[in-house]
C-alpha cells in the first residue's frame, strides 16, 4: 500500500510533538522509525493509523485521507500494534487473536475466513498458546500474541511500535526478518539502531518532533547524525555477511 505523509503534525498538551513530516515509506517493505524518547515515534503511529487527526498535513493511503476513511474500512487496511496490553482481560490467546477478525465479521458475527486466526497464530509462532488465558502470558508470549492479532487482521499497512520489546534475541531475529518478508507496508518504531540496520529497508529519524534524516539505513545511520539526533559517539562497520551496517557505540565520557 502507498503511504504518503504529507506535511503532517498535531500538538499535545501545547506543543507540537509532531511537526511537519513529510515522508514516502516505501510500498512493501519494512520502514523503521527511529529517535530518542519523547520524539514523537507513538505520536506519529497513532497520526498514520487514523487515530489522532492531524492538526496540520495529512496522512494519505492510496492518495486517501486516513482521518477521512470510515472505521471498518480502516481497520480492515491499517494494524497498529501498541506498546502496552493490559493483562488482565479475562480471555484466550486465540480469543485475543480473533479481535483482530472484528472489521470482517457479518452482522450475525460470522468470520467469512474461519481460518484466518490459525494463520496468524501460526506465523506470529504462538500457535502453541492458542488456548492459554492471556492473563498468564509473560512479556514476550504477549507480544507474538500481539503481532498475531495484527496479522489476522490482513492489513496492507502495518504499524509496530517497539514490536520486540520483551522479546529475547532470537524471537527479535525472527520476528523482524518475519515482517521484512510479508511484503507488507510496515512501520515500526525501534531502539535498536542495530536491528534497524540490519532489517529496515528504509529508515525515519525523529529528533524533537522533526525529521532529521530519511533513506537507506546506509546512508542514514552515520556517525555524524547519531551525535546530532542521540548525541553519541559510534564506529561504523561493515556486516561481514551482509554488508549491512553496524553500529559500535563508543562509552559515554564521564562528566570531569
Ligand atoms: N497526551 C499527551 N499530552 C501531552 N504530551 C504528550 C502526550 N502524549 C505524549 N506527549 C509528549 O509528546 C512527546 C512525544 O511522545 P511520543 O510518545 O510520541 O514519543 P516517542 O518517540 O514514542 O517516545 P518513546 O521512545 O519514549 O516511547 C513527548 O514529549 C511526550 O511527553
Amino acid at each position: 500500500m502507498d503511504l504518503t505523509l504529507d506535511g503532517v503534525g498535531t500538538r499535545l498538551g501545547g506543543r507540537w510533538v509532531v511537526d511537519g513530516i513529510d515522508a514516502t515509506p516505501p510500498a512493501g517493505h519494512l520502514t523503521g522509525l527511529l529517535g530518542p524518547n519523547g520524539a514523537g515515534k507513538t505520536t506519529l503511529l497513532r497520526l498514520i493509523a487514523g487515530l489522532l487527526p492531524p492538526e496540520k498535513g495529512a496522512v494519505l493511503v492510496e492518495d486517501a485521507a486516513v482521518h477521512e476513511l470510515p472505521r471498518k474500512a480502516r481497520a480492515r487496511r491499517i494494524a497498529l500494534l501498541e506498546q502496552e496490553s493490559t493483562s488482565t482481560v479475562p480471555l484466550t490467546v486465540r480469543e485475543v487473536v480473533s479481535l483482530g477478525r472484528i472489521p470482517y465479521r457479518s452482522l450475525w458475527g460470522t468470520d467469512p475466513d474461519d481460518a484466518a486466526v490459525d494463520r496468524a497464530l501460526v506465523s506470529a509462532q504462538a500457535d502453541h498458546l492458542a488456548e492459554r488465558p492471556w492473563s498468564s502470558l509473560s512479556g514476550g508470549e504477549r507480544q507474538r500474541v500481539q503481532i498475531a492479532r495484527a496479522l489476522a487482521q490482513e492489513p496492507e499497512l502495518l504499524l509496530l511500535d517497539e514490536p520486540t520489546n520483551h522479546l529475547d534475541v532470537s524471537a527479535q531475529l525472527s520476528l523482524l526478518a518475519f515482517v521484512r518478508d510479508l511484503g507488507t507496508t510496515t512501520v515500526a518504531a525501534l531502539h535498536d539502531l542495530n536491528l534497524a540496520a540490519a532489517f529496515c529497508e528504509h529508515v525515519l529519524v525523529l529528533a524533537d518532533g522533526h525529521l532529521a534524516a530519511a533513506g537507506h539505513p546506509r546512508d542514514v545511520l552515520r556517525p555524524d547524525l547519531l551525535r546530532e539526533v542521540y548525541g553519541v559517539e559510534a564506529d561504523i562497520l561493515e556486516h561481514p555477511r551482509t554488508g549491512r551496517p553496524v553500529i559500535a557505540f563508543h562509552e559515554p565520557r564521564r562528566p570531569q
